[in-house]
């Protein structure tokens, strides 16, 4: 072993265990390959922003990183430990884009923000359950609608429950995917100095956004997604004021729907 590999070798072994570590990971759903050699390091502490257009890829990539869709090649590791049953489920906090079974659940507000506390297949709440879902609830502007059943609930709010119901959990590794879409915005402004509170507190955070909005002091660091690749790593793309000019920053809600190689080239600007 060379001087250089043996040194690269002892500062690994003391580097602190990633929080995600992906390495060539690639997805294919029905016959489509969706996600291709995705290499992707969260370090604990970080904010990370997931970017890119419409279908490149952001909700497969969180979704493939959590288990929630199967992966077709490479590997995942969460804390250092491989997905199944034993990696640490309970560190970790997921606000998926929707969840239309919340819509038929007859639970209240306060019901589903406190399931968020039930880890493995304990069905014994924690001490204080009630006092944290409540407070988890004022975090996202919910608490009158504690005693209301999510189902009457509007989207937004509903979204706001499910938002409160991660929260709960204290996670470690805080996973959003879209948080502030059909949230009004005073809201959205009490969510992210509630994440940036968690952040203070240590918690690593994933997100995928549209537009940097609310989010913008809180990002360290962007990953573009095109066509199921990684087309930028690094500080977050500066949004450009020309929004109708044909060069605009295309990190938000845009169509992904040309395969590359087959088409113009997209126009995802990454200007750090
Ligand atoms: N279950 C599925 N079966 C087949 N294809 C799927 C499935 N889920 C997603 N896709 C396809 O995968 C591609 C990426 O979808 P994904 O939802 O990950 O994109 P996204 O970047 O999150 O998009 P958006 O910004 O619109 O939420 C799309 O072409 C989509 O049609």
């Amino acid at each position: 072993m060379s001087t250089d590999t043996a040194r690269a070798a002892t500062t690994d072994a003391t580097a602190p265990t990633p929080v995600v570590e992906a390495r060539d990971l690639s997805v294919t759903l029905g016959s489509q390959r969706i996600l291709s050699g995705i290499d992707l390091t969260v370090r604990r502490g970080e904010v990370l922003a997931l970017l890119g257009a419409n279908g490149s890829g952001k909700s497969t990539l969180v979704r493939s990183l959590l288990g929630v869709v199967p992966t077709s090649g490479g590997q995942v590791r969460l804390f250092g430990e491989p997905l199944g049953p034993s990696a640490p489920w309970d560190r970790v906090g997921y606000v998926p884009q929707r969840l239309p079974a919340a819509s038929g659940i007859p639970a209240t507000a306060l019901e589903v923000v406190t399931s968020g506390l039930l880890h493995g297949r304990t069905l014994r709440l924690p001490r204080g359950a009630r006092r944290r879902a409540l407070a988890a609830l004022v975090d996202v502007g919910m608490a009158d609608k504690a005693q209301r059943r999510v189902h009457e609930l509007s989207g937004g709010q509903q979204q706001r429950v499910l938002i409160a119901r991660a929260l709960v959990r204290e996670p470690e590794l805080l996973v959003l995917d879209e948080p502030t879409s059909g949230i009004d915005v005073p809201t959205q402004s009490t969510f992210v100095e509630t994440v940036a509170r968690l952040h203070e507190g240590g918690t690593t955070v994933v997100v995928i956004l549209h537009e940097l909005g609310p989010f913008a002091p809180l990002i360290q660091r962007a990953i573009v997604l095109r066509h199921g690749r990684v087309a930028h790593d690094g500080p977050p793309p500066q949004p450009r004021s020309d929004h109708a000019s044909a060069h605009h920053d295309h990190t938000h809600a845009h169509p992904d729907p040309t395969p590359p190689g087959t088409g113009p080239t997209l126009s995802v600007e990454v200007t750090p």
